[in-house]
Formats: C-alpha cells, sequence, structure tokens
C-alpha cells in the first residue's frame, strides 16, 4: 500500500508531504524534487507570484546517501514569501503601506465565483474566504509534485516507465490529434512556453494568453499525460476500486480546477461504432500486440503495456481580473469579487502537476503487483512475471 498526505497554507511558512510505501533503494536527491518543482513554477500565462517566489526543498526523512531508506519519505517545501506573508495574516492588524503591495491583511468577504470561497466559508462557519482560501490554493499542488518525482524515480527504476505530459489545448485552440510525444520529447515540450509539443499551435496559444489578459480575462485548457513502457496488469477488472482507470480518474480530478479526465479517446470513442473504437489484436514477433491506441493503454481496469495517455481538462482561474458578479457577505450587498493577483492560465503548471498523480498511482499499482522491500526485489519480481507472459 502506498500512502500520502500533504499539509500546509498558500501563503504559511511551508508545505509538507509525507510518502509512505516504497522499497528501499530508489535513487532521488532534493536537487531531483527542485527541478520538479521549477517545472511546476514555468507556463506563460502564469501570474507574478511565480517569478519572485522560491520553493525550498528540504527532504527531511526517509531518504540517505541518495537513497530511499524504506521508511517515509518527508519532504518540506519553504516558502521564500513566508516573513511577508506572516505579517499579512498576522491577527494584529498591519498598516497597508508595511506590507509592501504583498496584500492587504483586510477580511475577504468578497467571495470568487468558481473558487472554494463561498462555499468554504458556509461549511467551515468562517466569516470571510482567507482560512478556506489558504487550502483551496493550488500552491498544495507543490507537495504533491515533491512526492510525486520520488514515486516517478520509482516507476523509471523498477519498471523503465517514463512520464511526460503536453498542453493540447488552451481555450478553444487544439492541437492536431496526431501530435503524440514520446519520451525524448520532454525536454522540448518544458523549453516552449506553453509546454505544447506543437510549435505552430503553441504560438497562436501565447497569442490567446496575451489578449485574454488584455482583457482582463482568464482562460482554461486540456493536458495529457502518457506514460510509456507500463507492463501489462497494472490495475485490477475484479472491483471497482481496483480498476486503474477508476483511480487515475479520481487522482487527476483531485487537481484544483480540472473538470473532466478521458482515457484513451474517451469521449471520442463514444461516438464510433465499435468496429472503429476498439484495439484489434494481432501476433506479433513479441507475443500479440494491438494494431491501435484508442484506449489509451487501458482495457478491463487494467495496463495492456500500451502507452498510457489520459487527459485532464481545466476550466478557467476563477479569479477574474475584470471581477466577476457576487456578494459581500459582511453586508449581503452586491459586489465584485476579490482580486488583487492571479494566474491568466496554469494549464502548462496543471500538466506537471497531473505527471505527478499519475506516477503516484502507477507506484501503487506496481507495489501492489510486484511487491518488494528493496528495489532490486520489485525489478526482479516485474522481470519474472514479464517472463511469463509468453502469450503467442
Ligand atoms: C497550478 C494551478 C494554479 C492555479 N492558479 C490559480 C490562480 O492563480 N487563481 C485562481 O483563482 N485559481 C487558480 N487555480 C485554480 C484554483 O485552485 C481552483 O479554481 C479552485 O481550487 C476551485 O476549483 P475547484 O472547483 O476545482 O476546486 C490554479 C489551479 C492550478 C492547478
Ligand atoms: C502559489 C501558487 O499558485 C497559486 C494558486 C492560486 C489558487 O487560487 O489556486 C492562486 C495564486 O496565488 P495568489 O492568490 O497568492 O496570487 C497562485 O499563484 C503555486 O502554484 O505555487
Amino acid at each position: 500500500m502506498l500512502r500520502w498526505l500533504t499539509a500546509g497554507e498558500s501563503h504559511g511558512p511551508a508545505l509538507v508531504a509525507i510518502l509512505e510505501g516504497l522499497p528501499a533503494g530508489v535513487a532521488v536527491t532534493s536537487d531531483d524534487i527542485a527541478a520538479a518543482l521549477r517545472r511546476r513554477r514555468a507556463g506563460y500565462g502564469r501570474g507574478a507570484r511565480m517569478k519572485f517566489e522560491q520553493d525550498q526543498v528540504t527532504l527531511v526523512g526517509g531518504v540517505r546517501h541518495g537513497l530511499t531508506q524504506g521508511g517515509p519519505v518527508a519532504v518540506e517545501v519553504a516558502n521564500s514569501e513566508w516573513p511577508k506573508w506572516e505579517r499579512v495574516m498576522s491577527a494584529d492588524p498591519v498598516p497597508p503601506e508595511e506590507l509592501e503591495g504583498v496584500a492587504r491583511n483586510a477580511p475577504l468577504t468578497r467571495p470568487r465565483p468558481g473558487h472554494a470561497d463561498l462555499v468554504g466559508m458556509q461549511k467551515y462557519g468562517h466569516d470571510e474566504a482567507r482560512p478556506v482560501l489558504e487550502r483551496a490554493s493550488a500552491r498544495e499542488t507543490a507537495a504533491r509534485v515533491a512526492v510525486g518525482e520520488v514515486a516517478r524515480a520509482f516507476c523509471r527504476q523498477a519498471l523503465g516507465v517514463e512520464l511526460l505530459s503536453h498542453v493540447v489545448s488552451m481555450g478553444a485552440i487544439e492541437v492536431p490529434d496526431t501530435v503524440r510525444p514520446e519520451p525524448g520529447d520532454l525536454e522540448r515540450i518544458d523549453a516552449d512556453p506553453l509546454r505544447c509539443f506543437d510549435p505552430e499551435t503553441s504560438e497562436r496559444m501565447v497569442a490567446e494568453v496575451d489578449d485574454t489578459r488584455k482583457a482582463g480575462d482568464t482562460l482554461g485548457g486540456v493536458v495529457e499525460v502518457l506514460a510509456y513502457g507500463l507492463p501489462p496488469g497494472l490495475g485490477s477488472h475484479v472491483h471497482w476500486d481496483r480498476r486503474l482507470d477508476s483511480r487515475l480518474a479520481g487522482a487527476l480530478m483531485g487537481i484544483q480546477a480540472i473538470k473532466g479526465v478521458e482515457v484513451g479517446d474517451g469521449f471520442r470513442t463514444a461516438a464510433r461504432r465499435g468496429s472503429a473504437a476498439h484495439d484489434e489484436i494481432e501476433p506479433g514477433a513479441e507475443g500479440v500486440r494491438r494494431r491501435s491506441n484508442r484506449a489509451g493503454g487501458v482495457e478491463g481496469g487494467m495496463t495492456t503495456g500500451a502507452p498510457l495517455r489520459v487527459r485532464a481538462a481545466m476550466k478557467p482561474i476563477a479569479t477574474v481580473p475584470r471581477a466577476l458578479d457576487t456578494v459581500d457577505v459582511s453586508t449581503g450587498e452586491p459586489a465584485q469579487a476579490h482580486h488583487q493577483r492571479s494566474d491568466v492560465t496554469a494549464v502548462p503548471a496543471a500538466g506537471v502537476v497531473a505527471e505527478a498523480m499519475v506516477a503516484l498511482v502507477l507506484a501503487e499499482a506496481a507495489v501492489e503487483k510486484f511487491g518488494g522491500d528493496s528495489l532490486a526485489e520489485t525489478a526482479r519480481n516485474a522481470r519474472a512475471y514479464l517472463d511469463t507472459l509468453e502469450i503467442h
């Protein structure tokens, strides 16, 4: 069993995460985690906060001399902006001129439509949105990416799995469906301003982000995660909560602002006839193989061994600069939602977070199938299983 939890607030001193259940011997360093966190902060369209704030990584436990020890891995991602926010969020009022333009410490009583503000206040009995947004904020995804990087290292080292993601739509602008990057392409994707693998579409997307920013508006989009090198048989058909597609959907839907998940051709498959919807099976030199991969590498809730392909659709950022109508909960009067700064879009970052979530699901499914207390044992068990798959 793989377990993980995160804690911490958006403008607090640090985020922390603990990951438990991976074998000993996985090579991972704080530099690897810092590099993953840098990928998450990148992306055209993110707000000012991404430029001046630093993620300061400390591996607090579970890793010694660059190798996991078999115990829980604990990571702290400290926030370099905390000294300023400590004053913003202090219980004692701070004069606005002393806050260096960070934010006011006035109560946030004009909840943003589309964010957790209003319903969070209702549910938890708060009279302003600060205590809600501090935890609803997607800053928390830094902690997920930190432990996701450890899971990713395990998947790579135990099974040879390579994960990547790319942006396949930004607002209404879509990448052609034929664009399908492979593991060696990740560097090129990360070098693109929008983490889009198609340069011509990327240019149009950048222009769309610029137009949207000028209009005081925000954008959503779709990311695709691909995993290459998976063995057949992770997950199971035997029960709903063991199905890999169910677990992937839950993990991706658990990312802030994700509103739709597709496995393989997903919704598009529903419009096809059966003869054009499935992946026909044929004999191959190395055993049976599929002629296509419309299923996205999952059949019956199990990996087929073909590349895993999942998509996640992100709604536009809720903090719309041209503020949306709301109600001031302190007066009950109509008002404009609070806004100080925000991302125009965070779709490229959502792709990096989605990779982390997929890595955590795959690592859990691999630990279930192959077990092992050391990486060598897991890898040996996986090889032995693969040797049995001689279906000709
Ligand atoms: C990487 C990332 C960055 C985000 N940045 C912002 C932001 O700057 N402003 C904002 O209002 N929402 C932002 N969001 C979205 C909010 O976190 C999200 O809208 C909020 O949690 C409500 O969405 P939900 O209904 O899916 O929970 C971001 C989401 C992600 C994944
Ligand atoms: C800090 C991060 O994302 C934040 C996620 C977020 C939200 O509402 O989800 C709102 C913004 O923060 P603020 O309201 O302070 O400008 C983003 O910058 C991050 O990803 O590290």
